[in-house]
């Protein structure tokens, strides 16, 4: 938890219920971000909804290279169409959404690149990595030479995408004809249905894809399942050595090191949020479907009894600062953060280093010490823009973080 208004780069999630899907969990874990509109890329102004009924899915311009499949909600008040570029990229992408969504989203879907997918061969073809089997794991990445820490080991663009509510509206069996529809009409299907092989939640395979891999995000602002095979690919731990970065702008998922990794290890991302112990851990494992064997949870007892104890301090600790903050205690919230700090490094908690830093910005910044805040403001804006979040840093960007702990805090302090 950060102080107040910080974001929290370990993990966002939003949760749906879905009646089919029968979800109630979380997806990998990654943040949903609206999607940024971008200019109009195509000669058609405001596209019309174009479902199984219309023509127009024929122009020579249209984005989709099949005619939509559709069917109606339970109520059939709303309408579902599955749509296809089998030319997208090397393996094409499907949308399963609304015709309004699909319109809206239009100028969006045509301007994404065509990306060459990410190699999942156990060939590197000049990739930092190869896919193998991981005894106990199904298949998973490894590093075929050292990965330099921040270093984007891939870049994926989801394949197949799916309108949260679809799931909930449209009868399962209808539902599941779309869906295959959807991915049978792919130009590599199999980078879809193959992902599905790696554990038996459902009774449909593309649910159980769905179900297992997907990220949320959001298309025209409306919530959407995305499947990113390469991503998928990667088996989590507890104590990654990866992490992935949504680009909303693109929908592109990139995965960079979190560390140094040598040849020959594993490259793994955390599908939960960062730093829980090992009962917490395992409980949301677990509805995912697998018992953990990462390397943390397979550690010896004592090893692992001593992270445990680390990571519920770094939580005591994160929660206390918060408050001694909020009670206008800075000198105290100070002193806890610091010693979030000096936690952080044995857990390997690269990712929650930002959010700290910045909370030793605020308090320096709500005590009038400018020169620290200074100091650990640029920290935070570092380690962003080392990982990719943002660009060069500026002192505008400084100024930035002032005008936003005025708004936030002015009042109090
Ligand atoms: C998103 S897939 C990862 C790729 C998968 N290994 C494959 O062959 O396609 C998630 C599945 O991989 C396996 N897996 C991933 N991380 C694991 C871990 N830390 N311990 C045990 N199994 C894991 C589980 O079967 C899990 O359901």
């Amino acid at each position: 938890m950060a102080l107040r208004g910080v974001r929290d780069l370990s993990s966002a999630t939003l949760s749906a219920l879905l009646i089919w899907f029968q979800l109630g969990r979380t997806g990998l874990g990654y943040s949903s971000v609206p999607l940024t509109q971008r200019p109009l890329g195509l000669d058609v102004a405001c596209p019309l909804p174009v479902d199984d009924k219309a023509e127009s899915w024929r122009y020579r311009r249209s984005l989709w290279t099949h005619q939509p499949e559709c069917e109606h909600s339970m109520d059939r008040t709303a309408r579902y169409c599955a749509y296809t570029n089998a030319q997208h990229g090397s393996r094409g992408w499907s949308v399963v959404t609304s015709p309004e969504t699909a319109a809206d989203s239009v100028s969006f879907l045509s301007l994404s690149p065509p990306l060459k997918a990410p190699s999942l061969t156990s060939d590197s073809h000049g990739a930092p990595y190869k896919v193998v089997e991981m005894p106990g794991k199904g298949r998973g990445l490894v590093a075929v030479r050292d990965i330099k820490q921040y270093e984007e080991i891939l870049l994926d663009y989801a394949t197949l995408l799916v309108d949260i509510e679809f799931t909930t509206k449209v009868p399962a069996v209808l539902g599941y004809r779309l869906l295959h529809a959807a991915v049978d009409r792919l130009s590599d299907p199999a980078s879809v249905l193959d992902l599905g092989q790696s554990n038996g939640f459902a009774q449909d395979v593309v649910e159980n894809v769905v179900r297992t891999n997907a990220f949320h995000t959001n298309l025209g602002e409306v919530p959407h399942l995305a499947v990113y095979p390469a991503v998928s690919r990667i088996n989590h731990a507890c104590k990654p050595n990866a992490y992935t970065r949504f680009m909303p702008e693109t929908l592109q998922v990139s995965v960079a090191a979190a560390r140094d990794i040598p040849t020959g290890e594993e490259i793994s991302i955390s599908y939960i949020p960062l730093g829980q112990p090992t009962p917490e851990r395992q409980r949301r494992l677990h509805k995912w479907g697998f018992t953990c064997t990462c390397s943390l949870c397979s550690a010896p007892e004592a090893e692992r009894e001593a992270s445990d104890a680390r990571r519920r301090e770094i939580e005591r600790l994160r929660d206390d600062a918060v408050r001694a903050f909020q009670a206008g205690r800075p000198y105290t919230a100070l002193r806890l953060t610091k010693q979030v700090l000096a936690l952080l490094p044995a857990e390997g908690l690269f990712p929650l280093y930002s959010e700290q830093y910045e909370n030793m910005a605020r308090i320096f910044y709500v005590v009038r010490d400018m020169e620290n805040a200074e100091r650990y403001a640029n920290m935070s804006l570092g380690v962003l823009r080392e990982q990719g979040y943002v660009g060069e840093v500026g002192r505008e960007m400084v100024e930035g973080m002032w005008r936003r702990f005025e708004d936030e805090e002015g009042g109090r302090y």
